[in-house]
């Protein structure tokens, strides 16, 4: 299929308890038996192995070898694992002895999997759960990808195309035959169904970018007036010292970012500038930066100075936690008018209302990231397809001439069959002679 024989180290750099080099493709089962100059193990069965240099019968490893016969592999073709013992000279002896082999040469990046892809064994939105799973730091990150590996939003696009070619079929069937008897109510069935589809894909859309926080990181801005205990914040949640902590006003200009682990999400949490009128350049541009950050947040931590009551505008419309900060400095029976009653105390300096805030932030973090019920779209690339599929169907549904309708139908299908990376010619001839004994 794809000719050349690649391989490369399937496990991370470095030296490590154990390494794994892949192979994949016509040549693997010669290159494991030239590196061991024995037959080949049962296949799917591991089995221990001296290997050595084809060519000098210098030693490298005894390593576990695996061996997949196509097309039941990773990638459909002919695979080979090696297990090897992860040190820097053992690596790099196999690599050596598989690099002088004839026609087989390091995989590109990614390439093994785009294979996998090619052979049908992943379609695309898998092949996206499974960098993500890769890339997962969170358990929250981890079920998802796990969720979308396993096919639960190609189901989902899968169902909606099958649905969406019975459609189209109908409707080819409307201009093929249109000086035929077709049942009367035929377009109606369809428009029913198409409105249906319709709100399906209207509701997946409606997620609130669920998944997409969920993938990328929820992400919560700490805004506030100088001096709050923006950045005293900030370190007490990140449990490092990031930001530069002072008694002077305006100590924050940049916008600090740390990553946080909150009940198996991930967030991204920001400490920015306090926000107040200055004829500081450098701290007018700091605060620039800090309302640009809150206004792209999914939360803003607004933190009060409880001593020193002074309002702040609002950035966004994005939801807001309201922290009274230094409590401990408040003097006992004194409330001041011009604070929000729902605002939490807190005191960085003495842990006062801090683990009460941390289960706020959690719960709320929870609440907008839910993965319960069907599966949510990941990317803006789902989003953009599933968009432009709605709003073809839309044209579809303002009941135009069979011709053009058909034509929005199909823009409708691409626009699927984009996301999980089909074609979709063939399958809908299936169904046009599977669905319609005309007598043609
Ligand atoms: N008493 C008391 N002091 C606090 C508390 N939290 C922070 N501080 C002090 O308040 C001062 C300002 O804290 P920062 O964390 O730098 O405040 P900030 O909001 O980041 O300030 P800017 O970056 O300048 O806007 C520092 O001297 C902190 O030690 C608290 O809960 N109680
Ligand atoms: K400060
Ligand atoms: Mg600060």
């Amino acid at each position: 299929m794809s000719g050349h024989t690649i391989f490369a180290l399937a496990s991370g750099a470095g030296r490590s308890g154990i390494a794994v080099i892949r192979i994949s493709g016509p040549l693997a089962r010669q290159a494991l038996s030239a590196l061991t100059r024995r037959e080949l193990p049962p296949p799917r069965q591991a089995s221990l192995r001296l290997l050595a240099m084809p060519e000098s019968g210098e030693m490298l490893d005894h390593a576990l070898t695996l061996w997949f016969p196509a097309p039941h592999s990773f990638t459909g073709e002919d695979v080979v694992e090696l297990h090897l013992h992860g040190g820097r000279a053992v690596i790099a002896g196999v690599i050596e002895a598989l690099s002088a082999l004839p026609d087989l040469r390091l995989a590109e990046p990614g390439e093994f999997t785009r294979r996998a892809f090619l052979a049908g064994k992943l379609d695309l939105t898998e092949v996206e759960g499974l960098a993500d799973l890769i890339d997962a730091e969170t358990t929250a990150q981890r079920r998802q990808a796990l969720r979308q590996m396993d096919g639960a939003l190609s189901g989902l696009y899968e169902d909606w195309r099958t649905r969406l070619i019975r459609c189209l079929a109908h409707t080819e069937a409307a201009i093929d035959f249109a000086d035929e008897e077709l049942p009367a109510d035929m377009m109606l069935a369809i428009q029913a169904e198409v409105q249906g589809l319709r709100q399906e894909m209207q509701a997946h859309l409606a997620d609130g970018r669920r998944g997409e926080m969920l993938r990328e990181g929820f992400r919560i801005a700490i805004i506030g007036p100088p001096n709050a205990g923006k950045s005293s914040l900030l370190n007490w949640l990140a449990q490092r010292d990031a930001a530069i902590v002072s008694e002077i006003a305006g100590t924050t200009r940049d916008v600090i970012e740390a990553h946080l682990d909150l009940g198996g999400y991930s967030v991204l949490l920001a400490d920015t500038a306090g926000l107040r009128e200055t004829v500081d350049g450098i701290e007018a541009e700091g605060i620039r930066r800090a309302r640009n950050w809150a206004a792209a947040a999914d939360l803003q931590l607004l933190v009060l100075d409880a001593t020193q009551p002074e309002p702040v505008g609002t950035v966004s419309d994005a939801p807001m936690i309201r922290v009274l900060n230094k409590v401990d400095l408040k003097i006992k029976g004194h409330t001041c008018q011009s604070f929000p009653i729902d605002a939490m105390s807190i005191s960085v300096r003495t842990g006062e209302g801090l683990d009460a805030l941390l289960q706020k932030l959690t719960g709320l973090v929870a609440e907008k990231l839910d993965m319960a019920g069907t599966p949510s779209l990941t990317r803006e690339r789902h989003r953009a397809a599933v968009t432009l599929c709605v709003e073809a169907l839309d044209r579809f549904l303002k009941g135009r001439a069979a011709d053009l309708a058909a034509e929005d139908m199909r823009v409708a299908l691409r626009a699927l069959g984009r996301i999980t990376g089909q074609a979709d010619v063939e399958d809908l001839l299936d169904v046009i002679f599977r669905d319609f004994c005309l007598g043609k």
